[in-house]
């Protein structure tokens, strides 16, 4: 545990696993966000990352079964076809000399951006693209000004919902569930079943009722919070195997503990940070109310203690038997938090991550290009800093 200055603001760093647990599962009550600026929420919408509270566990609720893998699953041929599209352009560049340069951070990104806004809009997909352009503006306006930012068009969001909503009404009866199982012919996506969700009768007096409006700001929050994790693993995951051939041979058979091992070596979320609502004791320290807790994801999946002396070592086969065995502690392997505010869309960041690297898998094999410089950097997530230039040849 250690205690670090930010300007006036002291915060603790809890890197003990069991500590760890007590604040995010254990005692979570006791402890919570930050409450963001305004410009903050704006730009990453005022959704589930942002929520506090009984709005936040009314949110949870309803989205929560939204990602479940079930769901998900029809979004696997939309996901391909995106995938399928954007390689076959590299085949294409490769047909004259067999071998093609790509600079796959950035190539992953827009791939991102493209799977996330069809997976979320469907069928509006033309009109979800315009908004969450709209939202990739912001957020690089705001990086480079930090004054409020109001993007004319922004509301138009609200719109796509109200028609979506209407062209689902209309197919109503061509897609029904069976027993729990949506129909392939049905289009669904995120934002449809966030309709379906928010219109179902709430359970409860007390509970808020989910309007249009947070369903939009939901959407600005799968945006924001998705697209560069999960291009940021998918980048990390394909330099990794750029360095460790050997490692691509063993991925075409099994992805999962690569993709583990990718997360614990560059965690795109570097840190959770909470405050404590009130006085509360945590192993054996007396935390008063107010004080900030910052979780080192990055570098508790480092430590030697937890990881052993390979620590550093990029070795997938140390999640053979499962993540919870893959370290001294089960929580030491934190990539998407832990506990009742852990991550809502780890199984559709895994789902297509484990798409985009089997889809290469199949079709190349790939090496660091010679001007690849390692380094790692943190601008609020892990990035490559200059890029990640890899060299692809068709198997
Ligand atoms: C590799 C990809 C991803 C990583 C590493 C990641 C990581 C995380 C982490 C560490 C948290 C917990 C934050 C905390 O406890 O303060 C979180 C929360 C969240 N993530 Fe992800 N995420 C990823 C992909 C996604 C995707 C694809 C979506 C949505 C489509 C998403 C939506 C969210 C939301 C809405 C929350 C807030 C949940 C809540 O507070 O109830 N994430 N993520």
């Amino acid at each position: 545990m250690f205690l670090v200055w930010f300007g006036s603001t002291a915060h603790l760093i809890i890197s003990d696993p069991a500590l760890i647990k007590e604040i995010l599962v254990l005692k979570s009550e006791f402890f919570e966000k930050d409450e963001p600026p305004l410009l903050v929420k704006r730009i990453e919408g005022n959704g589930l990352l942002n929520l506090k509270g009984q709005k936040w566990a009314q949110h949870r609720k309803v989205i929560q079964p939204i990602f479940h893998t079930e769901n998900l699953k029809v979004m696997i041929p939309m996901m391909a076809k995106s995938m399928e599209e954007a390689l076959m352009k590299w085949s294409e560049k490769m047909s004259n000399i067999g071998k093609v340069e790509i600079e796959v951070s950035d190539w992953f990104q827009n791939l991102v951006e493209d799977v996330i806004t069809r997976a979320t809009f469907g069928s509006s997909y033309e009109a979800g693209r315009a908004i969450f352009q709209l939202q990739a503006e912001q957020i690089v306006h705001a990086a480079e000004a930090y004054h409020k930012v109001y993007i004319p068009g922004y509301r138009n969001s609200e719109i796509v919902v109200e028609s979506h909503r209407r062209s689902k009404d209309e197919e109503e009866g061509k897609c029904e569930l069976s027993g729990g199982v949506v129909r392939e012919e049905c289009p669904r996506d995120l934002l449809e079943l966030m309709i379906k969700a928010a219109d179902e009768p709430p359970q409860s007096k007390e509970s808020l009722a989910v309007t249009e409006n947070d369903i939009v700001e939901e959407c600005k929050t799968f945006f924001f919070a998705g697209k560069q994790t999960t291009s940021n693993l998918l980048t990390w995951t394909a330099v990794l195997l750029a360095m460790h051939p050997q490692w691509q041979e063993q991925a075409r058979e099994e992805l999962g503990m690569i993709l583990n091992e990718s997360l614990r070596l560059y965690p795109p979320a570097v840190a959770i940070i909470r405050q404590a609502k009130t006085n509360v004791q945590l192993g054996g320290l007396h935390i008063p109310r107010g004080t900030e807790l910052i979780i080192p994801i990055l570098a508790v999946h480092h430590d030697p203690v937890l990881w052993h002396h390979d620590a550093q070592e990029f070795n997938p086969a140390r999640f053979a038997t499962g993540a919870a065995q893959a370290a001294k502690h089960p929580m030491a392997f934190m990539p998407f938090g832990l506990g009742s505010r852990r991550c809502i869309g780890q199984n559709l960041a895994v789902q297509q991550a484990k798409l985009a690297i089997a889809m290469i898998l199949q079709r190349f094999s790939f090496e660091l290009a010679p001007d690849y410089a390692h380094a790692p950097s943190v601008v609020m997530l892990l990035h490559p800093q200059h890029g990640a230039p890899l060299v692809f040849r068709k198997l």
